[in-house]
């Protein structure tokens, strides 16, 4: 069935304030439909997926517009919504412009010079080819131009991951086990979850498989004490409070309240009990340091790039920068000092980002290890031998969407000497 013909205007219009990144995609296109209520949910489907196309290709998609007619916003609306949802499902078309569109469909995309493939700023990809080599490098920036699985976490308080298989089986929604985290489950379609008995009652979150590795490695047992330094909207605080069987007392930290609040209705549905969500001025707010020593496990989940989670925030590759990055290293390696005071002797810290690039990963890690001397790295392959989790790693946990079918994150475990 076509769309309104109204879709491809309002793909041009929501591109015109997105490319202008003053803030994330997802927020300027939740605002735009606010201003625009009469546009249909189909409608709004269908422009969200233009809009996310155009992010994605952004630069080979200016390079097809460089021919075609009209508006070049257009000709970029027209790319995205022509590759998503195919050529004949717009409407309202001049003849020129479904002309242009097959002409542009006829190019072969493998045959474009590697940048224009990659669809990486130039900045990124050049790091990416230095380290990984060509081939590599641009297979990693076509693995994160694809859209991401819905990958969700059962929560182990509430039921067993085959039960919850059988139960979606007859909404009917398809879901297999995944191959690494104890508790995941891979959706290949995106239904909606959100009026599900198994969801309202907590059995199931939405959770990157990579994600629930990163709250897996920090290995929380039953009746410790630990906290979830930069715990956000909380994904990973619920996955520890589950392994913790909800005993123990995992704080909850985070300097943003607007973020720690969206963790509240997750823990009512959760059944979690043992978290304390806690609001911190900054890392060395007076709250952490009356916890010196005292914790077993620490977690910092660390602001970061975002680059590993292009799959699903395409813009931030258009969002960062050079000097971004070397902003967010300075918070990294200062958050991840204040959070190692909290570590009892004998405990652990877990250092993760959801980043691809070492300045924010082994580079800070290493730099910790330098000056803090109390503290061993623990190789992660000892790691994930400890916790029976499939995969081969060396020192750190290193994830790849075109090796392991997750966003890209990074880990680091480091324990204080006793
Ligand atoms: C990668 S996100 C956390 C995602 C979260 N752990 C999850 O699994 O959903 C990083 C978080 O660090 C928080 N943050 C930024 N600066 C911080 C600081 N100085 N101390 C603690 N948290 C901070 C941000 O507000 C953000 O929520």
């Amino acid at each position: 069935m076509r769309l309104h013909p109204a879709v491809v205007g309002h793909t041009e219009e929501a591109l015109r304030e997105i490319l202008r990144f003053t803030g994330p995609a997802d927020v300027i296109l939740s605002r735009y439909f606010r201003e625009h209520p009469k546009l249909g949910p189909r409608e709004r489907g269908a422009v969200a997926e233009g809009v996310y196309a155009v992010l994605r290709n952004k630069l080979s998609y200016a390079s097809f517009a460089e021919s075609g007619h009209g508006p070049a916003m257009r000709r970029l609306a027209l790319l995205g919504l022509a590759d998503v949802l195919g050529a004949d499902a717009l409407a309202g078309l001049a003849a020129e412009e479904s002309d242009w569109l097959q002409r542009i469909a006829q190019i072969d995309r493998t045959a474009l010079p590697v940048t224009l493939r990659a669809n990486l700023p130039q900045w990124l990809f050049d790091k990416l080819v230095a380290r990984d080599g060509e081939a590599a490098a641009l297979q990693l920036a076509e693995a994160l131009n694809r859209n991401a699985p819905l990958d969700l976490r059962v929560n182990v308080l509430k039921a067993k991951r085959e039960d919850v298989v059988a139960e979606l089986a007859k909404a009917p929604i398809v879901a297999e086990m995944t191959p690494y985290a104890p508790f995941g489950l891979r959706l290949h379609k995106k239904p909606a979850l959100q009026n599900l008995p198994l969801f309202k009652d907590g059995a199931i979150e939405v959770q990157d498989e990579g994600s629930q590795l990163l709250a897996q490695i920090l290995g929380a047992k039953r009746g410790e004490m630990v906290a979830d330094f930069c715990a956000g909207a909380g994904g990973k605080t619920l996955a520890l409070g589950a392994m913790m069987r909800n005993t123990g007392r995992l704080y909850a930290f985070d300097v943003s309240e607007k973020r720690l609040a969206k963790l509240k209705p997750r823990l009512a549905r959760s059944g979690l009990s043992n978290v304390h969500p806690v609001v911190i001025a900054h890392e060395n707010d007076a709250k952490i340091k009356r916890l010196a020593a005292k914790i077993d496990r620490v977690l910092v989940d660390a602001p970061c790039s975002g680059l590993g989670t292009l799959r699903r925030n395409p813009d931030m590759k258009w969002r960062q920068t050079p000097e971004s990055i070397v902003e967010l290293n300075a918070k990294q390696t200062s958050i991840l000092a204040s959070a190692a005071r909290l570590v009892k002797p004998g405990g652990r810290l877990v250092y993760a980002t959801c980043s691809l690039l070492d300045e924010e990963n082994e580079a800070i890690a290493s730099g910790f290890l330098a000056s803090h001397a109390d503290f061993t790295l623990v190789p992660m392959k000892d790691v994930l031998a400890e916790q029976k989790v499939a995969l081969e790693m060396g020192d750190y946990l290193k994830l790849y969407p075109h090796i392991h079918q997750t966003d890209g994150f990074f880990a680091a475990v480091f324990e204080r000497k006793k």
